[in-house]
């Protein structure tokens, strides 16, 4: 992303003072070949520190692109920050750059030659690697404390007037930035924050925030973030101020105008506590949203999974991973199952069988999942049971798949908790946790806690198999008085005999 420029207006006049600007050089990222995170690093971290980050800017390998930013940002913010280009190959034209914008000329840093002579074993000037030594005339050293390793970095931050110079290479530099952040602290600070989410499309509340922005604008920012692709909303407001009464007071408007679109007990990262929150049900801490007969079924589902983990290794069992609303659920249990037995999920392989034409929306969901929970996905292509056994010959450790079907799925009403599988396929486990559980126990169980799942049923699918046969859902179908057709979201299914009306 080049080029972003915060809008915000309103600060204090402390905060003022406390102005940063964030240029990423390098032409790989210019290019695509990578993505820029280290800018996404700083802002997040600068914004707890009280220091607002006015513009964000992505240069080229380039002389006079460099001075100029540079020259640009010095003279408007109180902090410059640069990422990249000072390794020892020709492209790497930071310090000439910063050089150039002011001035100066490069010479050998004396404290820098010696720093590489520890590091590099050399203090030979001609050596590529003590390129880094040459830095502009008026350059400072900033030598940053490591607060987790207790220790004193080895290798200076360099800082020409106000721009501080950052290696490009992103644990290099966060861990750089991390050991200096009480450089960049503002020590009024102190901001106070809050974020609303709207199932509203930002265009039918512009109008609203426009007015908060004139009452409160002066005292508060205001941001507005659209979401196209959250199952639980389309905008986030954040607000943001120094003042907790200025906060409040905006907050409040907010509320009072935006009551017919507010999403109330969003839970932004699920995960986060996942095991505590998942419990937490049972013990019926949460109780008013699910009713006692659910809190049991839970109850029992977690402890199908407590005797599937004690009965057999991790590295012995997988869990059936489509894509779909069951085991999307059921992934989250096992997860919660597993941090609070082991402490960690490295491990937790997943089985993905891939079959017929699969819906894209599907396998972004599915590639999406892996990363969120960390997981191994094991695919297979083909028919059910040729997968299974061309995976038992490939992967023998496996013994048991836990499933997320249900008894009302079709010739599953026979199943129990533990079934193993039938004559002719090959040997495995199942394990049923949500056997029990109704189609609206299981959206109510998704939704509360707000776990993400794939796009599909929010546009009036409510059973997923693959493209060539599966189709909205005819019960979810509504016109409008124009005679357009569109698709209530599964969750408001409320006939769940209808689950798989639009399979064939
Ligand atoms: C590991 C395994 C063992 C099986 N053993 C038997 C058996 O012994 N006898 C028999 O008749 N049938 C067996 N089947 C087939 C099963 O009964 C269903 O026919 C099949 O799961 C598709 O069901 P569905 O689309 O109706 O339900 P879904 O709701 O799609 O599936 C129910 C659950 O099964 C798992 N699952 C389903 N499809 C996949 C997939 N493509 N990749 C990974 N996981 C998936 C998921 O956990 C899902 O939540 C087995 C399937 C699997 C995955
Ligand atoms: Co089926
Ligand atoms: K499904
Ligand atoms: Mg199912």
């Amino acid at each position: 992303m080049a080029n972003v420029e915060n809008s915000s207006n309103g600060f204090s006049k402390s905060t003022n003072q406390f102005t940063a600007g964030i240029i990423v050089i390098g032409d790989e990222i210019l290019k695509g070949q990578t993505m820029d995170t280290n800018s996404a690093f700083l802002t997040k971290k600068l914004f707890h520190l009280g220091v607002k980050v006015k513009k964000i800017s992505v240069v080229p390998d380039e002389l006079n692109a460099i001075s100029d930013e540079i020259t640009a940002f010095s003279s408007k913010f109180n902090f410059v920050i640069t990422s990249g280009g000072i390794g020892p190959t020709h492209d790497d034209l930071t310090f000439e750059g910063i050089a150039k914008a002011f001035d100066e000329k490069l010479y050998p840093h004396p404290e820098i030659i010696n720093v590489c002579k520890k590091f590099f074993g050399t203090d030979d000037l001609k050596n590529p690697k003590l390129k880094i030594a040459y830095v502009p005339e008026s350059a400072k050293l900033l030598f940053g404390y490591d607060k987790i390793s207790q220790k004193d970095l080895q290798f200076p931050l360099v800082v020409i007037k106000n721009v501080y110079v950052f290696p490009g290479v992103p644990h290099l530099m966060e861990k750089s930035f991390q050991a200096l952040e009480d450089h960049f602290r503002n020590p009024d600070g102190k901001s106070f924050n809050s974020t609303i989410y709207l199932d509203e499309n930002e265009y039918s509340i512009t109008h609203i925030i426009n007015e908060a922005n004139q009452k409160f604008g002066s005292n508060v920012a205001l941001g507005s973030y659209p979401k196209f692709h959250n199952n639980y909303y389309k905008v986030c407001l954040t607000l943001e101020s120094p003042s907790k009464d200025d906060l409040d007071n905006c907050m409040t408007f907010f509320l009072k105008k935006l009551q017919h679109c507010l999403v109330t007990d969003y839970d932004r990262d699920p995960i986060l506590n996942a095991s505590d929150k998942v419990y937490n049900i049972c013990q019926r801490i949460v109780s008013h949203k699910f009713d006692a007969e659910f809190c049991e079924k839970l109850s029992n589902s977690l402890k199908i999974l407590e005797k599937c983990f004690n009965s057999y290794k991790l590295d012995e069992i997988c869990v059936g991973f489509n894509g779909g609303k069951d085991c999307t659920a059921l992934l989250h249990l096992v997860y919660a199952v597993i941090i609070k037995t082991r402490g960690d999920v490295s491990e937790l392989n997943c089985l993905y069988i891939r079959r017929g034409q699969p819906f894209p929306e599907v396998e972004h969901f599915i590639k999406k999942t892996v990363k969120k929970y960390n997981i191994k996905l094991h695919t297979v292509t083909g028919r059910i049971k040729d997968a299974l056994i061309s995976f038992k010959s490939v992967k023998p450790n496996f013994k048991a798949v836990i499933m997320g079907t249900r008894l009302t799925d079709p010739h599953s009403s026979h199943l129990q908790d533990f079934s193993p599988t039938d004559e002719g396929w090959p040997e495995y486990m199942r394990v049923h946790p949500i056997l029990h559980w109704t189609y609206g126990e299981l959206w109510s169980f998704i939704r509360n806690l707000s776990l993400p799942y794939c796009s599909l049923y929010d546009v009036g699918y409510s059973s997923l198999g693959s493209m060539e046969n599966t189709h909205p859902n005819p019960s979810l179908q509504r016109t409008d008085s124009k005679g357009n057709i569109s698709y209530n979201k599964a969750y408001t299914l409320t006939d769940f005999t209808f689950e798989r009306s639009g399979r064939n």
